[in-house]
């Protein structure tokens, strides 16, 4: 049984997948940690986000794991552990470079694919590129004013500045986080947390709840 959980950037995808999965005893799979580790490494080695080649042969040299825990998913690279150097503004602000490079994502992918079912995927395109044949989508959306303001309760910045990094991440993000068209859509705009886990939950054909 898959189930995938789709959306814009920071519309809760990561908490309600793992409230989901909690609820269902599967792991949650968090695709977008791979791209932002990508990107980390990228970064930490001094190489351009737009090379395809030199990026794909360094991740080739540093193989990154990402490990499907069910309290949070965490990515390593060797004995690191990468997950905690993951969400900075550096990387938010250079991932979706890196994430447009069609290598990068065929890398991606083919790890993914390799998870063993049943879980619980968040990404972009997990409904519609990675897992098509999924038991269930779902696609998350949300006012970027209330993600924002999500967002700025885990970081020290301001609601203005997280908004406008939100709306042009989305805009850079758009070629691979279009719905798929039998996603279910949830604006969790004005819903609570355990409120969309209960409409994913309540959402799901009777064979896997
Ligand atoms: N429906 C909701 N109501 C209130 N807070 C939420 C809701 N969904 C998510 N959050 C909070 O918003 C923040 C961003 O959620 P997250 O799951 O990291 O989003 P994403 O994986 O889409 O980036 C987290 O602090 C999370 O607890
Ligand atoms: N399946 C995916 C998952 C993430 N991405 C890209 C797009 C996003 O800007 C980054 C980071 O995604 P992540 O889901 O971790 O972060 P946000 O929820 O957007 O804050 O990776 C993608 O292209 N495809």
């Amino acid at each position: 049984m898959i189930v995938t959980i789709d959306g814009v950037a920071a519309s809760g995808k990561s908490s309600v997948a793992s409230g989901v999965a909690r609820a269902l005893g599967v792991p949650f799979v968090s695709s977008g940690l791979l791209y932002r580790a990508a990107t980390l490494l990228a970064l930490e080695a001094g190489l351009s986000l737009e090379g395809a080649p030199a990026l794909l042969a360094h991740l080739e040299a540093n193989p990154l794991r990402l490990e499907p825990l069910a309290g949070g998913n965490r990515v390593w690279l060797g004995g690191r552990d990468l997950t905690d150097d993951l969400h900075s503004s550096r990387v938010d602000a250079g991932v979706s470079a890196v994430a447009r490079l069609p290598p990068v994502r065929e890398w991606v992918n083919a790890q993914l694919r390799l998870l063993p079912d049943p879980f619980v995927a968040e990404g972009r395109d997990m409904g519609t590129n990675v897992f098509p044949h999924a038991d269930a989508k779902f696609y998350l959306t949300a006012s970027p004013r209330v993600r924002a303001e999500r967002r700025a309760r885990e970081r020290l910045e301001d609601v203005p500045a997280i908004e406008a990094a939100l709306v042009e991440r989305d805009r850079r993000d758009a070629g691979q986080s279009a719905p798929a068209p039998d996603a279910r859509i949830i604006d969790t705009s004005a819903l609570s947390l355990e409120g969309v886990i209960g409409a994913v939950l309540a959402g799901l054909p009777a064979r896997t709840a």
